[in-house]
């Protein structure tokens, strides 16, 4: 069975003394588990959650980052500041970024190849709104934006991706897809991977369900045989209902 992966994305919250506060209690509140654990504070704080976490089995992942090493781009964050600091992982292709900062399927397939280039696990998140699943446009929308993400990545390196499927519609709504829906999209993700590389390949690499997971559902969406864990936004804002999703996960 594939390990399950819990990741956390604060998205634009907490200021420092928060981040402080939340890391610690996690840091002493953690239960024993299997699952590989992640972190994405916002970038001022990724030094901080960093050091906070060293020693510890938690991860720590950046929520984006630019494709280029260094460079005249105002505001940007390069692949190689993030090694340097001790980030791991990179979320990439947020349907958030996509929307208010114009990610593209073009700079995400980028931004993917620049993050296995310094040795960062990239999260290449995937998803569909309301009115393209009601469409019936579904699958044809995630295995465009799943081919674009990887067409740079060569075979060797396709097993150091993990892979989110996160439903526009059930971010951040409490409108979580039912089991069967995500089991049934990841399960095509994973005939995709299939397609592009392998089936090796494709049984290998990880992918999360995001949108709405709380300690209530979680353990029947991450019991789903497609489904190796979760990409967490509200519900990984306080140690107490991160943890409990943690202990949901093992009991599987
Ligand atoms: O977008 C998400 C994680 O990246 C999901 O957010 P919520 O868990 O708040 O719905």
């Amino acid at each position: 069975m594939r390990k399950k992966i819990l990741a956390g994305n604060w998205k634009m919250n907490h200021t420092g003394a928060a981040v402080q506060t939340v890391l610690t209690e996690l840091v002493q509140t953690l239960p024993e588990t299997k699952a590989t654990l992640i972190i994405a504070p916002p970038f001022p704080y990724l030094a901080q959650a960093v050091s906070l976490t060293a020693h510890t089995p938690l991860h720590i992942a950046a929520q984006t980052m630019h494709w280029e090493e260094h460079g005249a781009f105002t505001g940007e964050v390069s692949p190689a500041m993030l090694v340097d600091i001790g980030v791991t992982h990179v979320l990439i292709g947020h349907s958030e970024r996509r929307e208010y900062n114009g990610e593209t399927d073009r700079t995400v397939q980028q931004k993917v190849a620049a993050a296995l280039q310094h040795g960062l696990t990239p999260i290449i998140c995937c998803g569909e709104t309301a009115q393209q699943r009601q469409a019936g446009r579904t699958d044809d929308l995630l295995g465009t934006q799943l081919r674009m993400a990887l067409a740079k990545v060569r075979m060797a390196d396709a097993s150091r991706v993990i892979v989110a499927y996160e439903p526009i519609w059930a971010i951040g709504t409490g409108q979580t897809a039912t089991v069967a829906q995500a089991q049934a999209t990841c399960a095509f993700l994973r005939r995709q991977l299939a397609a592009l590389y392998n089936s090796d390949i494709a049984a290998t690499v990880p992918i999360l369900y995001g949108g709405s997971m709380k300690a209530d559902n979680a353990a029947a969406l991450l019991a789903a045989a497609d489904i190796d864990g979760g990409l967490i936004g509200g519900a990984s804002l306080q140690a107490a209902s991160f943890t409990a999703i943690i202990r949901a996960a093992d009991t599987i």
